[in-house]
């Protein structure tokens, strides 16, 4: 479930990512034609779009790693384009995998990597991890000892995202952090973004293919088709607001009802349903538009051009 905390507001000092009218053209194509968002400290933020919508280049340009073409970007408090050494600090930044220093122990890697952090210490953060219990937090305790050219993927995406978090990092980017997770690593996976968001507020934003993933885990969705941003809100609010119809589904005298609620809140019908022979009526179900059915309207309109790029209808933006 995504915490109950889910919320695309905040306040101006809450403010970890603030961008406005992000644009970014590759020679003469223009790739981010428009994007306005952002996000507070403790939130988690799912970035969704097809191959090609420029998700990586506006995670890429947040984390100071491109240089934008228009627009205006701050990451905690800074221009990214401009983040020096104690700016970098902070951020955590996983990448798609660590293929270097195979022959090294995984306690030895995370051992020489967090003492860089260790200059940026604060009276109120202490950098980097303790190693012991950074291990713990990513499920590699066994695996502390083993060599990283050993390690299975699965193993090896835990110590992605371990190298990614060292430095106890106010904000996290993960791109796609859960491919080639089983389902069990995966819910672990789940749970550690929890917790860092819940007990070290840190602010998390994922990009990831895997809509039940997004539902899971982000407390705000954001879907970017065709350069720009299509939706932007909890996958409660992009259901409702893309729902046209939900489905009431029930048994009476054996017999399956279906009835399509097109327009309005669903509970006036279940109400009167009840209402006529509440006895009779078992099973009863009302289905909304899941955020698969969501993403599939979204991007499509924007394939079909039916939408050319007009404000987000959940624009949330931090002011
Ligand atoms: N360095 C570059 N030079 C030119 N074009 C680029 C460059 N990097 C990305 N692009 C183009 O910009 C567009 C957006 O790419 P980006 O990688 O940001 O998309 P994405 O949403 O992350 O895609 P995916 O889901 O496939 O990872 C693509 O059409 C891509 O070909």
């Amino acid at each position: 479930m995504p915490r109950q905390s889910a919320s695309g507001a905040g306040t101006k000092t809450d403010a970890v990512i603030e961008v406005h009218d992000l644009q970014m053209r590759y020679g003469a194509k223009d790739v981010l034609t428009g994007v306005t968002f952002g996000a507070h400290r403790g939130e988690v933020l799912a970035l969704l779009g097809p191959n090609g919508a420029g998700k990586t280049t506006t995670i890429e340009i947040l984390e100071g790693f491109r240089m934008r073409s228009a627009g205006t970007v701050s990451v905690l408090g800074s221009d990214p384009a401009h983040g020096d050494e104690a700016w970098r600090a902070r951020i955590g930044v996983v990448l798609q995998s660590w293929r270097d220093h195979g022959r090294w122990r995984v306690r030895e890697l995370l051992n020489y990597l967090g003492r860089f952090y260790e200059p940026y210490s604060t009276p109120t953060q202490h950098r980097p991890w303790d190693t012991d219990e950074l291990l713990g937090l990513v499920g590699l305790t066994e695996h502390a000892d083993q060599k990283i050219q050993n390690l299975s993927g699965g193993q090896r995406r835990r110590l992605d995202v371990a190298i990614g978090i060292v430095g106890r990092p106010e904000l996290i980017f993960l791109d796609e952090p859960t491919a080639g997770f089983d389902p069990h690593a995966r819910r672990e996976f789940h749970d550690l973004v929890h917790r860092l968001a819940d007990f070290e507020s840190a602010t998390i934003m994922l990009t990831t293919h895997d809509l039940a993933e997004a539902e899971k885990l982000a407390d705000r969705i954001i879907i970017l088709a065709d350069g720009h941003i299509v939706a932007n809100g909890s996958a409660d609010e992009l259901a409702r607001e893309m729902s046209t119809a939900a489905e009431v589904r029930w048994t009476s005298d054996g017999e399956r009802h279906v009835h399509a609620v097109t327009t309005g809140d669903p509970t006036g019908f279940v109400r009167d349903l009840l209402a006529t022979d509440a006895d009779a009526v078992s099973e009863l179900e009302v289905r909304r538009a899941s955020l698969e059915d969501t993403y599939i309207t979204l991007v499509q309109r924007v394939e079909s051009g039916q939408d050319q790029g007009s404000e987000p209808p959940l624009q949330e933006v931090l002011s």
